[in-house]
């Protein structure tokens, strides 16, 4: 290696790649230093380096360096995905939408998607209960709320990490939907898609949800039962007059299987949901069964979708049909 092949080398180790070429011409060499983003201390010290070195190089009299500050682009940071929203929701009250959500959340963050859940039931919030956090207080940054985190690492928010347990809310429709984007518009962070468990009926929270939030699609459950039905009817057509499109149909409560005997019943009606997904031109999901272990697991916190077994298959045999559709739409 020459004395100037290996000042070459020393320089570029010394100055991290900042420093050109020297070009050397009668005696004097020339660098050009790219001091951008370097405090002065740092420039001053470098420079000094450099000039000291320069003048080891045989046949270097004098040395000048043009210091550039031509800062190298700011990387730019991958381009976060946009927080899509997956309402679920009912016509009518108890059939299990709150169970529905969390489980869905919990087996799609197990199918590895980054999936929030936020309990729009401002006046009866249950999911702090199924996803056994209810003992967690968000916290606030810059007026943002801080999701908790679950047992399962799921990250959540609920009017039940903000009120007192067995307060009754007194609110008006206003309060209500302002509540609603509080939780929705929280700091979430990485998470990519926020699963919604909606109130029943068709009141101010769905109206803002609709109209505000726009969710990326809406799932509907219902029971198999006709009052049931046509419930989730009327929840499909606030959907469709806003322009949220429909992911499918869930059948929850469907057949019971006797723990002694084993015979199924069908306490609620069979096959009525797919039915109506059928006549209403949507998909039909599938069914979870009505089943004691649902009831107790949910009761306890410890969602069925977070372990195995046939309860947890019908869990994540619809997830994966949700997952693909937000594949398919994204
Ligand atoms: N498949 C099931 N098998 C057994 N019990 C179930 C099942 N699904 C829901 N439940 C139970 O039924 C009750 C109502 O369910 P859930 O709270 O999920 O319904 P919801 O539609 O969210 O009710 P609400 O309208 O009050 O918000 C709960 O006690 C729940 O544990």
């Amino acid at each position: 290696m020459t004395d100037l092949a290996d000042f070459t080398a020393r320089l570029t180790a010394l100055t991290d790649g900042r420093a050109s070429a020297p070009r050397l011409k009668e005696g004097v060499m020339t660098i050009a230093l790219d001091v951008g983003g370097l405090e002065h201390d740092r420039r001053d010290g470098l420079a000094a380096a450099i000039r000291e070195g320069a003048l080891t190089v045989p046949g270097v009299t004098d040395v000048r360096i043009a210091m550039t500050a031509e800062r190298k682009p700011a990387e730019t940071p991958p381009a976060k995905a946009p927080l899509r929203i997956l309402a679920v929701a009912s016509g009518k009250g108890g059939v299990g939408k709150s169970t529905l959500s969390a489980n869905l959340a919990v087996a799609l963050h197990r199918l590895g998607l980054k999936v929030g859940l936020v309990d729009a039931d401002i006046y009866g919030p249950s999911q702090a209960r199924l996803m056994g956090s209810e003992d967690q207080k968000p916290q606030a940054r810059e007026k943002k709320l801080i999701p908790v985190t679950g047992t399962l690492g799921i990250p959540m928010l609920s009017m039940a990490h903000l009120v007192e347990p067995g307060k009754a809310l007194a609110w008006r429709g206003p309060m209500v939907g302002n509540a609603l984007t509080q939780l929705i518009d929280a700091e979430w962070g990485e998470t990519e898609l926020l699963v919604v468990d909606m109130p029943p009926g068709t009141g101010d929270i769905q109206l803002t949800m609709v109209q505000k939030h726009k969710p990326a699609g809406a799932v509907i459950v219902s029971t198999p039962q006709d009052l049931a039905l046509i419930d989730a009817t009327r929840a499909v057509s606030l959907f469709h007059q806003a322009g949220v499109p429909m992911v499918g149909l869930v059948e929850n409560m469907a057949g019971y299987a006797c723990p002694h005997c084993g015979e199924v019943s069908d306490p609620f009606g069979h096959g009525g949901a797919e039915s109506t997904a059928g006549d209403l031109s949507m998909p039909f999901l599938g069914r979870v069964p009505l089943a004691i272990d649902i009831r107790r697991r949910s009761d306890a916190g410890d969602p069925p979708a977070a372990g195995e077994g046939v309860h947890a298959d019908a869990f994540h045999a619809i997830a994966r049909k949700v997952a693909d559709w937000l594949k398919a739409s994204a």
